[in-house]
C-alpha cells in the first residue's frame, strides 16, 4: 500500500468543512466600509458611515443581494435600525437613498460629460436612525443572480429573500441586534412591507436565533393590492378640480364593483377613458409638479472613464424616453443613471465586476408575479399582536392617493384614539393624521407627491423621529387636561381612551 505522510482523513475532512465555512462567509456576504465617493463635494471623506456589501440570499440560483448600510449619526447603538425597501418592483435602494430619506442627493445641473456631483442631505433620517437601503428583488440595482433567466421573483419570493438577507445581517452586525427594528417602504414596497413583518414575527416564533427585535413597520403612499389603491383616483381627481361632477358622477354610476385599471362593461371603459385622458395631462406622481419624462433614457453608450463619462448626449437617444428636460424632478434620475453606470463608481462601491449588464433605477429585467392579492389580513395581524403601523401619504400623489389610502385604514374598523387634526412642523400645517387602537398612525403629508420625503423632506424627518421617537423605551407621558389628582374620577372618558390608546 502506497504509504506517504497525509494527514489523517479526519484531519482533511475537519480541514475542508472550515475551508468551506470560510468561503461560504467570503463569497456569501461581503461588506466593505466606503469612505469617499466620486462626485461628493465637497471632496473628501463622506460625514457619514456608509458600508456595502451583498448577502448570498439564494444558494442554488446564487443570488446575491447588494445594500447600502448608513449608521445613524445620533447614537447607532441605541438608534432604530431601519430596513428600507423600495417599490416598483424592481426599483434600486438607491432611490430610497438619494431621492428620498438618505444624506445624499445629486446637485440638479446640466449633465456635462463629467461624472454628477452629489452632497449631503440634511434631512436624512440617518440623522436618528440606523438604514439599510436594500436592491430587491434580485434584479434591482446591482443586486443578481448567477442564473439571470431565473430573474423570477414575486411578492413571496421577495419578502423571503428579505427575511433570509436580514437574518445573516444581523449575524454579521450583532451589535444591532437589540436596536428597534422597522421595515419600511413605499409605493409597490408598501404592499410587501407587512408581509415581511409578517414573517419576521413568524420567525421570531421558532426558537431560531438571532430573535428580531422588530417594533413595527411604515409605509409610503403604498399598495395593498385592494381594488382601492387605483380606483381611488377619480374620486381624487375629482376632488382635486381635474374631472367634472357629471364624469365623476357617471363613473360611479356605471363602474360598480369594476376594477377601473381593467373595466369590463364597455359604459365603464368608455368613461375610464375619459378620466384617463384627463389624468394623462398631468405628473402622476404629484399632480402641481409639470409633466415630465418619467425614467433615465438609456444612451447609445456609456465609456466609464477614470476622468470622466462620455454619454451621447443630444436630445434624442437611439432608443428610451427623451433626456428630462432640467426643470424636471426626473432630470435626477438621468444623472443617478449616469453616476451608477460609471466605472469609478462601481468600483468605490465594490460592486462585482460582470454581475450586471447596466444599472437601472427601476429595472426592467423582472420576471415578477404579484401573488399576494390584498396585504390587509397582515396589516391586522401585526397591528393587533402588539405591534406598530405608520402609514402615511402625500396628499397631491394620484398614482396611489390617500383618498384610498384612508379608505382601507378606516375599512380596518379599529377605533379612533385621536382623533384628525393638524400636525405642524415650524408652526406651519405640516400635514393631517388620525390614530387608532392597535398602535395605528395614518398621516398625510400636505404638498408631497408619491414619494413624500422627496417632496417634503424636513417634514417627513420630524414625523419619522416623532413616529419612533414616541415609543422609544415604551414611556410616553401624557397630561389630563382638566383632571385633578385622581384623573380618572374627573375625566372617565378621556382616561379610558387614554389607556386604551
Ligand atoms: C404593479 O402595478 C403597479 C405598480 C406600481 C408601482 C409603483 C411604484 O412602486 O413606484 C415607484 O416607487 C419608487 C419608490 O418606492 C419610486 O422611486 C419610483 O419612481 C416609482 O416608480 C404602480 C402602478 O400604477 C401606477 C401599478 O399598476
Amino acid at each position: 500500500m502506497l504509504t506517504a505522510n497525509y494527514p489523517h482523513p479526519s484531519i482533511m475532512r475537519v480541514f475542508l468543512f472550515f475551508l468551506c465555512i470560510f468561503r461560504w462567509f467570503l463569497l456569501a456576504s461581503a461588506a466593505f466600509k466606503v469612505t469617499h465617493l466620486p462626485g461628493f463635494l465637497p471632496q473628501g471623506a463622506l460625514p457619514f458611515h456608509l458600508e456595502t456589501g451583498y448577502i448570498e440570499v439564494d444558494e442554488v440560483y446564487g443570488v446575491e443581494l447588494f445594500y447600502y448600510f448608513i449608521e445613524s449619526e445620533r447614537n447607532p447603538s441605541e438608534d432604530p435600525l431601519l430596513l428600507w425597501l423600495t417599490g416598483g418592483p424592481g426599483c434600486s435602494g438607491f432611490c430610497g437613498l438619494v431621492l428620498e430619506i438618505g444624506p445624499l442627493k445629486f446637485i440638479s445641473e446640466r449633465y456635462n460629460g463629467s461624472l454628477p456631483n452629489l452632497v449631503y442631505h440634511t434631512y436624512s433620517w440617518t440623522k436618528v436612525s440606523n438604514i439599510i437601503f436594500l436592491d430587491s428583488p434580485v434584479g434591482a440595482g446591482f443586486s443578481f443572480s448567477n442564473h439571470p433567466q431565473s430573474y423570477e421573483s414575486g411578492d413571496k419570493s421577495w419578502s423571503k429573500h428579505v427575511i433570509i438577507f436580514l437574518r445573516k445581517w444581523l449575524i454579521d452586525h450583532q451589535q444591532f441586534l437589540s436596536n428597534p427594528l422597522y421595515i419600511a417602504g413605499d409605493s409597490y414596497a408598501g404592499k410587501v412591507v407587512p408581509l415581511v413583518v409578517h414573517n419576521v414575527l413568524n420567525e421570531n416564533d421558532k426558537e431560531e436565533q438571532p430573535k428580531f427585535n422588530i417594533q413595527g413597520y411604515m409605509i409610503g403612499n403604498p399598495m395593498t393590492g385592494e381594488l382601492i389603491d387605483f380606483n381611488a383616483r377619480v374620486p381624487f381627481a375629482f376632488g382635486m378640480g381635474i374631472i367634472s361632477d357629471e364624469l365623476y358622477q357617471r363613473i360611479d354610476e356605471n363602474c360598480k364593483g369594476e376594477d377601473y385599471e381593467n373595466p369590463k362593461s364597455s359604459p365603464c371603459a368608455s368613461l375610464l377613458q375619459i378620466f384617463e385622458n384627463f389624468k394623462s395631462e398631468l405628473c402622476e406622481q404629484h399632480i402641481l409638479e409639470p409633466k415630465c419624462s418619467l425614467d433615465a433614457p438609456k444612451p447609445k453608450y456609456i465609456v466609464g472613464t477614470r476622468r470622466s463619462m462620455k454619454v451621447q448626449e443630444s436630445n434624442t437617444v437611439l432608443f428610451g424616453p427623451p433626456i428630462p428636460e432640467l426643470k424636471c424632478r426626473t432630470y435626477a434620475y438621468y444623472l443617478m443613471y449616469i453616476w451608477a453606470n460609471s466605472n469609478i463608481v462601481q468600483e468605490a462601491l465594490n460592486v462585482k465586476k460582470e454581475t450586471i449588464k447596466e444599472w437601472r433605477r427601476c429595472s426592467d429585467v423582472l420576471n415578477y408575479t404579484k401573488d399576494i392579492s390584498s396585504n390587509l389580513k397582515y396589516q391586522v395581524n401585526i397591528t393587533t399582536s402588539g405591534y406598530r403601523a405608520l402609514v402615511y401619504s402625500g396628499d397631491h400623489d394620484m398614482a396611489l392617493p390617500f383618498v384610498g389610502t384612508k379608505e382601507w385604514v378606516k375599512s380596518l374598523n379599529f377605533s379612533i384614539t385621536d382623533r384628525w387634526r393638524s400636525w405642524h412642523v415650524d408652526g406651519q400645517v405640516a400635514g393631517y393624521t388620525e390614530s387608532y387602537s392597535n398602535n395605528l398612525t395614518f398621516a398625510t403629508v400636505k404638498g408631497a407627491g408619491h414619494t413624500a420625503p422627496e417632496y417634503k423632506a424636513k417634514e417627513c424627518l420630524a414625523m419619522f423621529r416623532r413616529y419612533t421617537e414616541s415609543y422609544s423605551n415604551n414611556l410616553t407621558f401624557a397630561t389630563v387636561k382638566g383632571a385633578g389628582h385622581t384623573a380618572p374620577e374627573s375625566k372617565a372618558k378621556q382616561c379610558l381612551a387614554m389607556f386604551r390608546s
